[in-house]
């Protein structure tokens, strides 16, 4: 049987903006069904490595593979929610948006039919964010938006989820409701997970890895330790 690729493969990979250096020569090899945490002090490079796994930030030196794929042409099979973002039309419901930014990166694609509809019921079914999308997003708490973005991330059934501080705002239960979600999803689908958070340990108990960065180096070890 031919290898299954890593959801995501590091060799050697230096990350820097400028002359500021954040990761150095760092190698990785995360599984697909795999949920890792990643922490770190702020502004040590979680969201410059999240960007580089998307291809939004290049590698200075060294080779990043996502699925097997590089950074870009693994692109359609991630799934990604920044930390912060920007709310163009407050006024619109959540539906709205995730319709909108939908057709902005799958134009070309066949408009909001039926499939994409169910599609988008089920996605939010798993964020419990159904009654949040016929809102305006003005109208929704900091939580109830992460949780209808996050329902837009799992949209297209990523293969990896790319998560940047999902749980900010969101209330202890619905944090757990979240992490119970996304490690069934793994667990089930083999989709990997790799999500930024501050508070490790609340979601200790359901990741597999912690990967910690920490003095320019990636640190891998198990969520349970
Ligand atoms: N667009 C940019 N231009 C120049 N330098 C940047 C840029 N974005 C980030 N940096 C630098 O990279 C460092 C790491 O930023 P990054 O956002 O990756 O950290 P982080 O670990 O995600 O932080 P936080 O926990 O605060 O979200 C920053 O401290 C900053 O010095």
């Amino acid at each position: 049987m031919a290898d299954i690729p890593s959801a995501i493969l590091l060799d050697r990979v230096t990350l820097s903006h400028g002359a500021r250096l954040l990761v150095e020569k760092a190698d990785l090899a995360l599984k697909p069904g795999s949920f890792t945490v990643l922490a770190g002090a702020n502004g040590h490079g979680k969201t410059t490595l999240m960007r580089a796994l998307l291809g939004l930030h290049p590698a200075r030196e060294g080779r990043i593979a996502v699925l097997g794929r590089a950074p870009r042409a693994a692109r359609q099979l991630i799934g990604y929610m920044p930390q912060e973002r920007r709310l163009p039309a407050p006024q619109l419901t959540g539906r709205a948006l995730i319709a909108a930014s939908w057709h902005g990166t799958r134009f070309g694609l066949p408009g909001w039919g039926r499939g994409l509809a169910d599609d988008l019921k089920a996605a939010l079914s798993l964020t419990g964010a159904e009654a949040l999308a016929e809102q305006p997003l003005s109208q929704l708490s900091g939580g109830e938006r992460q949780r209808l973005f996050l329902a837009e991330a799992l949209l297209d059934k990523p293969a990896l989820l790319v998560l940047d501080e999902p749980l900010s705002g969101m209330d202890l239960h619905w944090q757990q409701k979240i992490l119970t979600m996304l490690q069934a999803r793994c667990r089930e689908t083999g989709m990997a997970v790799l999500m930024s958070c501050h508070g490790l340990d609340i979601v200790r108990p359901f990741a597999d890895h912690l990967l910690q960065i920490s003095e320019h180096k990636l640190e891998l070890s198990d969520a349970a330790l």
